[in-house]
């Protein structure tokens, strides 16, 4: 058997190029089958230290020479198998390296909350390379904290008042140009224009460029390759990164004195009491990772939401309804919306816009009683503690009163529902996101009515942020 499938890893791999699409339909379906039916022998991350009463972490090392980076790729239940298999802490081998899974709401809790600071952010950097460098998600500690508290002045009440009376502005003119066609697409086009001018406040003339780098500089932390050769992802990422930064940095001086009401325009004049400031390289580092923490992540949450929407026009009826006796969508507004914030709440819970977050020990260290040495990838997932039938009941059905009184079922752990993380590190843009989304789905559902064909099956493609396999083809039918 272990045979078998590692002549049908090769024998994929030397094939991919020369298959037709049935071909390769088919032999991708051989190798899901195999990754999902085959077991291998359970072992022990690291012996316990003698005098402690840790267990030994359990895991494997999966098939040979990948290890289980296939399947992390592409099976979407691998990680809730696992769980359910070895538990809430189990190892895994995959991208040439051993990784925790710290499963489920209390594991997830343990890492978060960090008491003995034995998990650092340096987990990010295996994920998201020097693409995101010194982003406030990759600082640790007293570092971490002091500019935390200088960037949450830039997401004040009334700051994130602005940004929203922008985003309507920009949604409103947006939005009703758009023609029948795949959602994802203009859905991403949207939340980059959101970039742009929003946070940005950027030339027009300028956006087109700038959208490309954004695109370029996120997608290189995926890259397989991973080293700048030319033509590769990771070179592409490294340009649009150097683009980034020589268009934040020359207008930062201007930007410390003017008026305007942009993101990056707060960032260059946050201020604590004590008189500190970001410095040019800090804007510069925040600037970019603040822009590829917002526009992916939000637009996984529209296209979730889009689809949900799409398949239960009782409760697209209902948000509607909602949107229309509201405009313009504004901070007070846009709280009054229940049915929508139920919507966008459980579109989160079934697809959570970022499933991995990542640490790394800094020490040896314990987890729901386990022993992880020191050095070890951790990664935690959302979207397993969001599907466990523990806390949630029928965990794969679309049903938003799950999160309404009497039910509140968000409140059964306290990390049951985390898609913005927890901690020190939870999303500092966790309300202006959540505003931003509901913003465009106001302006969205004011504009379009869509449904999907009963037999439409969306296929989520997890290799890293949550995007639809075919785009999410959809026919809007304007109001
Ligand atoms: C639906 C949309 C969003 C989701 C699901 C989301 C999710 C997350 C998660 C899970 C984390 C924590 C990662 C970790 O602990 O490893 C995070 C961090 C962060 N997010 Fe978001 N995010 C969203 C939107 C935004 C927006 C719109 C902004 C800014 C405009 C933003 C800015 C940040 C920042 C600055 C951090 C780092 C916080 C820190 O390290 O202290 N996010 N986000």
């Amino acid at each position: 058997m272990r045979a078998t499938g590692y002549r049908l890893l090769i024998f994929t791999a030397h094939c991919a190029r020369g298959l037709g699409r049935g071909e390769w339909d088919m032999a991708t379906g051989m190798l899901d089958r195999w990754l999902s039916s085959r077991r291998w022998p359970v072992t022990d991350l690291a012996a316990p230290p003698a005098d402690s009463d840790l267990r030994a972490v359990p895991g494997d090392s999966g098939p040979p020479v990948l290890g289980h980076t296939l399947s992390m790729f592409r099976q979407g239940d691998f990680g809730l198998r696992r769980h359910r298999e070895l538990g809430p802490v189990s190892w895994a081998r995959a991208f040439g390296t051993r990784i925790v899974a710290a499963t489920g709401p209390d594991a997830a809790q343990e890492v978060l909350v960090n008491r003995d600071k034995a998990f650092s952010q340096a987990g990010w950097t295996f994920l998201v390379g020097p693409f995101l460098n010194r982003g406030l998600l990759l600082l640790d500690s007293e570092e971490h904290l002091h500019h935390r508290r200088l960037m949450q002045e830039a997401f004040t009440t009334s700051r994130i008042a602005g940004y929203l009376d922008r985003v309507d502005t920009l949604a409103k003119r947006v939005v009703p140009t758009w023609e029948p066609g795949p959602a994802h697409p203009a859905l991403r086009r949207l939340t980059l224009d959101v970039a742009t001018e929003v946070f940005m406040d950027a030339p027009v003339e300028d956006a087109a460029a700038l959208q490309r780098a954004f695109t370029d500089t996120s997608r290189a932390g995926m890259a397989v390759v991973r080293r700048p050769v030319p033509g590769g992802r990771w070179s592409a990422g490294l340009r649009g990164r150097k683009a980034l930064e020589d268009f934040f940095r020359p207008r930062i001086a201007e930007r410390r004195t003017s008026t305007a009401t942009d993101l990056f325009t707060a960032l260059c004049q946050a201020r604590t009491d004590e008189g500190h400031m970001f410095t040019d390289d800090d804007v510069v580092n925040h600037m970019i990772f603040i822009i590829m923490a917002a526009t992916d992540s939000t637009t996984t949450a529209l296209t979730s939401a889009m689809h949900q929407l799409g398949r239960h026009p009782d409760w697209q009826d209902r948000a509607r309804a909602e949107c229309l006796s509201v405009d313009p969508p504004t901070v007070t507004s846009l709280g009054g919306l229940t049915a929508l914030d139920l919507v966008v709440k459980e579109s989160l819970r079934l697809v959570a816009p970022l499933p991995t977050l990542a640490r790394r020990t800094v020490k040896d260290t314990s987890l729901q009683g386990h022993y992880v040495p020191k050095n070890t990838l951790v990664f935690l997932s959302p979207g397993i503690s969001h599907k466990l039938d523990d806390y949630w009941t029928d965990p794969t059905r679309f049903d938003p009163d799950r999160f309404a009184e009497p039910r509140r079922e968000d409140k059964s752990h306290r990390y049951a529902w985390m898609p913005f993380g927890g901690g020190a590190h939870k999303c500092l843009g966790m309300h202006f996101g959540m505003f931003e989304v509901k913003a465009l789905l106001h302006a969205i559902l004011r504009t379009f009515r869509w449904e999907f064909p009963p037999d439409y099956e969306l296929v989520w493609d997890t290799n890293s942020i949550p995007v639809p396999a075919d785009n999410l083809p959809i026919h809007l039918e304007r109001l």
